[in-house]
């Protein structure tokens, strides 16, 4: 969107959404440079450095790279890589919604974690408007350190060599605020009206991370059973019409379970009629939602002998989305 038409006067404060980042172009070169940065992180792969490095570029960067540019070329869009492309519609959403509800301009910057835009990109620009605080809404609903922290601390990188700090509020996780969970019944209830009924099982599918993190003190598999029960709650599910499941496992570790591949297979298996799958955790569709599971999971479901499968999209720019990113602006932006 076009930051440069917010007015000159000084805001009181701006809003950073803040989202994983996604590759530039959906080849295997550009995949490989976006793999290289977010696999490199520590945060998401603990490895000691040597041994990584030499895993990383010895077998990794050479072999992925070509596997998942054609997954992204599966997906990708006119607008570019739909993460991309539904993060500037939220931004645009939100900076309009915000406009209409305090009555004037509170910019709305958007900044990934990897690749662009990256949050030099967003500093430049808050520096260009005279952004003196900086509310930081990372749009993760559950935290994580592979991704809530790791966001942190790559804007805590961003700031070391700048000289005119912002005040700072940064927003850990929002995995049980009324209106995100609202928002996601919401959307479940008008995807099964449009089916013309509700489906037998409702899967709940997160990003998984290793079981080990979660050992040490990760907090997000609670968050994301918080989650799912007050969602199944919200739609008055009983206890076997919904299931918490983990996607996008990666590397031999055992990571969360049950996996949604394996529960995708066992319930097609049974011969299930009628499933729906919602990713309750990514608050963008992206490769992982639109390849992994509207693509690859239903194939594993309908093989094993399911049938009537649907996916719920991601809440996107879905007006309740925007709505609840209002509250939560409001509500941690007091007093500026
Ligand atoms: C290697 C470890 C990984 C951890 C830990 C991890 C956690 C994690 N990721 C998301 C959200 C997204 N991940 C996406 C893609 C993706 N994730 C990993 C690996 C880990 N993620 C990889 C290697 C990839 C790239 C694709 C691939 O090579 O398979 C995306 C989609 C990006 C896009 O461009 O569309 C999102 C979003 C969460 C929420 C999370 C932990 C909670
Ligand atoms: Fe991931
Ligand atoms: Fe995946």
């Amino acid at each position: 969107m076009s930051q440069k038409k917010v007015s000159q006067k000084k805001p009181p404060f701006a809003v950073m959404l803040v989202n994983l980042g996604t590759p530039d172009a959906p080849t295997p070169a550009a995949v490989r440079k976006y793999l290289a940065e977010f696999l490199w992180d520590r945060r998401v792969v603990d490895v000691p450095r040597p041994l990584w490095w030499m895993i990383l570029h010895g077998i990794i960067l050479r072999t992925r790279p070509g596997r998942v540019a054609h997954n992204y070329q599966q997906v990708w869009t006119e607008q570019g890589s739909p993460l991309l492309a539904i993060s500037r519609q939220q931004q645009q959403a939100l900076q309009a919604r915000l406009q209409d509800e305090l009555g004037e301009t509170i910019p709305v910057l958007l900044a990934m974690t990897y690749g662009s835009p990256s949050m030099e990109d967003a500093g430049r620009e808050l520096r260009r408007l005279g952004v003196e605080r900086l509310l930081v809404l990372p749009l993760y609903p559950q935290f994580s350190a592979t991704t809530t922290a790791a966001a942190f601390d790559r804007l805590a990188a961003s700031l070391k060599r700048c000289p005119h700090w912002p005040e700072l509020r940064f927003i850990r996780d929002y995995h049980q605020h009324p209106a995100y969970i609202r928002a996601l019944a919401q959307s479940v209830r008008q995807a099964w009206h449009q089916q013309g009924q509700e489906a037998a099982k409702l899967v709940m599918s997160f990003h998984g991370i290793p079981e080990r993190y979660a050992r040490q003190g990760d907090p997000y598999p609670r968050h994301c059973e918080a989650t799912a029960k007050a969602l199944a709650d919200e739609l008055g599910l009983r206890s076997d019409q919904w299931l918490l499941t983990y996607q996008s496992r990666f590397g031999k570790e055992p990571w969360l379970q049950p996996y949604t591949d394996a529960t995708l297979e066992q319930l097609g298996s049974e011969k299930l009629r009628g499933l729906s799958v919602i990713c309750p955790g990514f608050s963008a569709d992206c490769l992982e939602t639109l390849e992994e599971i509207e693509g690859e999971n239903r194939e594993i479901f309908e093989q094993a002998g399911g049938s009537d499968f649907s996916y719920v999209p991601a809440l996107n720019d879905r007006p309740e989305h925007i709505q609840m990113m209002v509250e939560l602006v409001l509500q941690h932006s007091q007093g500026w």
